[in-house]
């Protein structure tokens, strides 16, 4: 059998090498970007030129490589130019190991820093002070609705969300001991509720005990014979604990919406490729005048501008005076949307801004 092998492993060796040297040529040009960058004090974490580079090599491929793979190894190429570009840290909301923490590495790759931030008010900190250069926020869950706490914090901050992205929640049963030796269950309350049917169905004599986090939860049991945890496989890894059964999640699309924040806005990918999101008030009209929410509505659906989201969020001034959050089709810089802003700001007391972003992550 070597014989046979000998001669295309030899032919991969060749491929290898000729691919090491591409990287490392596609590297150095990145390098040269990061100069500008650095120089002209551009973003140099570019979501809509990693969204264009994405579509482009996917159109390129006509071989058996499938572009899920192909995206794969692009984010870790685009990971190591940004690396090479400037020291990037991106802090997530914590501890390690949780759903944000999977959805930042799945979208920053593994050749930047992490830093784990306990709460979304210090994440947002951190990155007007300049000690992270990113931020990973949740924002909404397809089960749960919208994370409150990330919405509010817009409300006084000048951050701009720079990208989205989507990660599908999937829990594993996370033990040292296989699943008939499990006594107790360990996890946060809405892990647990997320995977009540399979808890019932396989351990229904188990102890479902509550934990500060999933990540917490996998620590917890890995000390503790007949415990188990459930946590999401990140989880597992990072605190290496074997998983016994993966995906005992109840529904398989439960889905989490997150944000990357940063201090300068992203550029537009173009074709229809963008969303952006608003935060508006009404002020008094809100209450005071029939159809002010369908007044407020009109600039945009007149322009053909899609809404795809409004969330309404107690302002905290006054009782009963609302900010909107909006998500549209779009970017700030189109002229449909531009010209919707301007006839807003000419009854709304406040249009703020919070970013444009690629549809897709
Ligand atoms: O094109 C750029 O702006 C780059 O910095 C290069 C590059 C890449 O490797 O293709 C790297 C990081 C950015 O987020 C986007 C793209």
């Amino acid at each position: 059998m070597d014989d046979a092998l000998a001669p295309i492993r030899q032919k991969i060796d060749a491929i290898d090498r000729e691919f090491v040297r591409l990287l490392n040529e596609r590297l150095e040009l990145a390098g040269e970007i990061g100069k500008v960058k650095r120089s002209s004090g551009g973003s140099i974490y570019a979501s809509e030129r990693e969204d264009a580079v994405l579509r482009k090599v996917c159109s390129w491929n006509d071989g058996p490589i499938k572009d899920e793979a192909l995206r794969a190894i692009y984010r870790e190429i685009m990971s190591a130019a940004i690396a090479l570009e400037k020291a990037t840290k991106i802090a997530y909301l914590g501890p390690e190991a949780t759903n944000t923490h999977a959805a930042a590495i799945k979208k920053f790759g593994a050749s930047v820093d992490y830093e784990s931030i306990a709460t979304i008010a210090d994440l947002f900190t951190a990155v007007e002070k300049g000690e992270a250069d990113y931020a990973v926020i949740p924002i909404e869950n397809s089960t749960e609705g919208s994370v409150r706490e990330a919405l509010d914090n817009f409300v006084e901050s000048d951050l701009k969300i720079v990208a989205q992205i989507y990660l599908e929640i999937s829990h594993a049963l996370i033990s040292n001991d296989s699943p008939e030796k499990i006594t107790k269950v360990y996890s946060k309350d809405q892990a647990l509720a997320q995977c009540r049917n399979w808890l019932q169905r396989h351990l229904p004599h188990a102890q479902l005990v509550d934990a500060p986090s999933t990540s917490r939860a996998v620590e917890i049991a890995k000390n503790e014979p007949g415990a188990a945890a459930v946590a999401g496989e990140l989880a597992a890894q990072f605190h290496e604990v074997p998983v016994q059964v993966h995906n005992i999640q109840d529904k398989s699309d439960n889905t989490t919406r997150f944000f990357v924040l940063g201090k300068k806005p992203a550029g537009s990918a173009g074709d229809g490729r963008d969303m952006t999101s608003f935060l508006i008030s009404l002020g008094d009209q809100a209450a005071s005048h029939s159809g002010a929410l369908l007044k407020m509505l009109m600039p945009l659906a007149e322009r053909g501008i899609n809404l795809s989201k409004i969330e309404s969020r107690p302002s905290k001034k006054r009782p009963w005076d609302y900010y909107f959050f909006v998500d549209v089709s779009g970017h700030y810089t189109d002229l449909n949307m531009k010209a919707a802003l301007k006839e807003l700001s000419t009854f709304c007391p406040m249009v703020k801004w919070l970013g444009s972003y690629p549809v897709v992550s």
